[in-house]
């Protein structure tokens, strides 16, 4: 059965070749050997990203195939956009209970997540290879590759004092379609806010276009997976290290102004009520970018994204000094939360 199943489910999403044809043709080689074989154009270089979701853990046992798919690819696209890379393969380590592998209708909706997730991209990622087993916890790590000019990656060590804090679309949304998922808000929303926030949770839309186009604009860029303030708190440390080792002994820190944080109308609504930044600070799930640029690349970068219709709000601002402080019209606000952990 395993081998029914990479060749009637997973083949279909590989390379438009067969390994056989691939041979004879002297072109990449994808699923059907013991490794793919994947051509790096001159002057360009892999970027590679591995992210692993668990059933009950990264998403409700409850979940729809599709959209398991579609996530397990997507915050893996969502890395190569924070890393400026345009994906075009990725590997999947499938460890499946038995009553999904011998669910002719699961599996197809399981392979229809990764197809709609590619085709909503417009570009050409197939899938390359994996493994696949039986297990009792459905278990998915996808690895994606992408390829970035050489020297272009946009890295999280890249942010300097007085760069400007932006970030795209809304955050807490993800954190808030959990929480709808598991029932704990229902009424406090209409049924549109609530199918929005579902709809962030179960089909995270990574912004490759505008990751493309960082390399020119961003000091710095990270996804956000796991709530604001955890990685904004990568950039800094990372940034504040590379410093180090420049021989500079600048402590870099950040401040945020929380009521520029972009938020859904259900968050909005939300806010009214019940008033706490955790959500949108660190509950995780957002699969947004959040970048650093000089203050003179901002309007370049408004300009790229409003031709993309991505949405950017400028947060904060990266400072010399220790930590990320919190700002609530003009007055410091303690965060106690910082974000997700598995540990
Ligand atoms: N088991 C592991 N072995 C080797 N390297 C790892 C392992 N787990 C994580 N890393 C590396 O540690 C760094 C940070 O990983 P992490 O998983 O925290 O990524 P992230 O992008 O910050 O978060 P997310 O997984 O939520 O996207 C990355 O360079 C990653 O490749
Ligand atoms: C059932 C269920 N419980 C909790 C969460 C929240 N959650 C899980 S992992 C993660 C961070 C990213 O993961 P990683 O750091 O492993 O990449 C977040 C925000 C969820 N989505 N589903
Ligand atoms: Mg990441």
């Amino acid at each position: 059965m395993e081998f029914d199943l990479i060749h009637r489910y997973f083949a279909p999403l590989g390379l438009t070749k067969s390994a056989e044809q691939a041979a004879i043709d002297g072109t990449d080689i994808g699923i059907g050997d013991d490794g793919a074989v994947l051509s790096i154009p001159a002057g360009q270089q892999l970027v590679v990203v591995t992210d692993t979701l668990v059933s009950g853990v990264h998403f409700p046992e409850n979940t729809s195939a599709y959209d398991i798919a579609w996530k397990a690819l997507a915050v893996n696209l969502s890395d190569l956009a924070a890393m400026g890379a345009t994906p075009f393969a990725y590997s999947l380590g499938l460890s499946l209970p038995l009553e999904c592998a011998s669910d002719e209708e699961w599996m197809q909706d399981f392979v229809q997540g990764f197809a709609g997730l590619v085709k909503s991209t417009g570009l050409p990622i197939a899938l390359v290879g994996g493994d696949t087993t039986r297990s009792k916890t459905l278990t998915l790590t996808v690895s994606a590759k992408g390829l970035v000019g050489n020297g272009q990656a946009v890295l999280r060590s890249g942010a300097q004092s007085g760069d400007l804090i932006a970030v795209t679309g809304v955050l807490g949304e993800g954190a808030l379609g959990l929480q709808v998922a598991f029932g704990n808000i229902d009424s406090e929303l209409t049924a549109e806010q609530k199918q929005t926030a579902l709809n962030a949770l179960n089909r995270p839309q990574p912004q490759l276009a505008l990751g493309m186009c960082l390399k020119q604009i961003a000091n710095s860029a990270i996804d956000i997976s796991d709530g604001l303030l955890q990685d904004l708190g990568h950039i800094i440390k990372s940034s504040t290290k590379r410093q180090v080792v420049l021989g500079k002994t600048v402590q870099l820190g950040a401040k945020i102004f929380l009521e520029k944080i972009p938020l859904s109308s259900g968050m909005q609504q939300l806010f009214a009520s019940k008033v706490s930044w955790s959500l949108a600070l660190s509950g995780g799930d957002d699969y947004q970018l959040c970048m650093t640029v000089s203050p003179d690349k901002l309007t370049e970068l408004k300009l790229r994204a409003d031709e993309l219709g991505v949405e950017i709000a400028v947060i904060g601002e990266v400072t010399d000094g220790a930590g990320i402080k919190t700002y609530l019209d003009g007055k410091l606000v303690q965060q106690t939360e910082a974000g997700f952990q598995h540990f």
